[in-house]
């Protein structure tokens, strides 16, 4: 009895070992031919001759099931540069030069502005100005924020172009070109488009921390576009620790002066009233040209800060190696006598020392300043200096530039988020 039922297991062992051996066979065949079809027919058609794919994988093995890319994701798919006719160069900041271009394979007539990526130091890939720049512009959609259409790519790897809407000129060089300032109706048409462009930001959490008339562009339509996203970052709630070298010196909040280590969207609000101040007077409000030296501007202007209107000053203070000359006047009024009393209150509420405090972009847009006479010009009637542009040819910034302390290399994702 106990040899047979031996005999019956032993038999049994060796057919289910045969039939796993089979299974896995069928398996395995299976498999190959299903990798076989993802290979020969992947779900993104992809050009193996264009060098660039900016997002991750194409589809993945893991599972066998093709990932299907969202469309606006298909950056594999970057245009040549070659397909846009380089007509001039517009203009050249820090982080790359700005070509006029035409697109060559749209069926209308389309102008656009090519930056190129400036690589020439990068060792480890887009630097992270271009990287922020991209993924915040591609999320904004707002007639006050220039449009990014794509990226274009060149044929060395190291050559990418931000591919965006042409706009006819950036406040700094047409300013400089005027031989007389704005109309009060056309300052208050530059301010209302900033400020709704501000809102825009602010209220999707991004702050753009270097606000200048040189990133103000306006189109031949009249419209203003906030432009140059390469310093901007998310803000989160609560606010986190940010590098505080931000903002052109002229335009740098107090708080940032000071080495505040909680920056906030008020930073854009001041840099909002030194614009607002100098597009009034035709001339910067605080050139200043050292950080002291802004420091020294600031409170003869605006009188000497204590904690009592703003709590943190203290604070801020005690790091600080050198004391300040007590000031206690403000001293706007005398610089501005031919603003109306609500226009000298907005102004002194983008100036508002506590970042808690200072007027934000929603409240100021309600100021009662837009609606009393002379009322905001149409944007349709903003004069249009079609001369100025050719120009431009370099940009004429002579706001000097303190070092801006941007890493370089690739970012990690939380340098984005940040
Ligand atoms: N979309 C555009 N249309 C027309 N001109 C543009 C456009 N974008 C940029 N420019 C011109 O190019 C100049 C430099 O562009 P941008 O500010 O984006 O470069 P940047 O290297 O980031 O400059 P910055 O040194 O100010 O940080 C602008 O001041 C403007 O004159």
């Amino acid at each position: 009895m106990g040899k047979t039922k031996k005999k019956h297991s032993s038999k049994n062992k060796k057919y289910k070992k045969n039939i796993k051996k089979k299974i896995l066979k069928v398996l395995k065949k299976w498999k190959s031919k299903q990798v076989s079809k993802q290979v020969s027919k992947p779900v993104v058609e992809y050009e193996p001759t264009r060098p660039i794919t900016l997002t991750g994988q194409l589809f993945s093995f893991r599972d066998l099931k093709p990932m299907p890319i969202p469309k606006k994701d298909l950056l594999g798919k970057c245009r040549f540069v070659s397909e846009f006719d380089k007509l001039n160069r517009i203009g050249e900041g820090t982080y790359g030069v700005v070509y006029r271009a035409k697109d060559k394979k749209s069926p209308v007539e389309q102008i656009v502005a090519l930056k190129q990526i400036r690589m020439e130091n990068e060792k480890e890939g887009l630097p992270i100005s271009a990287i922020r720049e991209i993924s915040l512009l591609f999320k904004c959609d707002h007639e006050n924020i220039v449009r990014l259409h794509e990226i274009v790519v060149g044929k060395r790897l190291d050559s990418i172009f931000l591919s965006m809407e042409y706009c006819e000129h950036d406040l700094s060089s047409l300013l400089h070109n005027m031989t007389t300032a704005f109309t009060e109706a056309q300052v208050k048409c530059i301010l209302l488009q900033l400020l709704k462009g501000l809102k825009y930001l602010h209220s999707n959490f991004i702050i753009h921390r270097d606000l200048k008339l040189s990133n103000l562009l306006i189109t031949d339509k009249g419209c203003l576009k906030i432009a140059d996203f390469g310093l901007a970052r998310l803000s989160s709630v609560p606010s986190k620790k940010m590098t505080t070298k931000v903002v052109t010196l002229w335009y740098r909040a107090p708080e940032v002066l000071l080495g505040s280590p909680m920056l906030t969207k008020a930073i854009d609000m001041w840099a909002t009233g030194c614009i607002f101040a100098e597009l009034f007077l035709h001339k910067p409000l605080l050139p200043g040209c050292s950080e002291m030296h802004q420091l020294d501007l600031i409170f003869k202007l605006f009188g000497t800060p204590n904690s009592s209107i703003w709590p943190e000053f203290d604070s801020l203070m005690a790091h600080k190696h050198f004391t300040l000359k007590p000031q206690p006047y403000n001293n706007v009024r005398s610089k501005f006598p031919e603003l109306s009393d609500v226009g000298y209150r907005l102004l002194n509420f983008l100036f508002i020392y506590d970042p808690s405090r200072r007027g934000t972009a929603e409240e100021s847009l309600q100021s009662s300043y837009f609606t009393e006479t002379p009322l905001p010009c149409d944007p349709n009637l903003m004069p249009t200096f079609p001369e100025h542009r050719n120009l431009k040819s370099k940009k004429q910034s002579n706001q000097p530039k303190v070092a801006q302390n941007i890493p370089t290399g690739l970012p990690s994702l939380m340098d984005l988020l940040q």
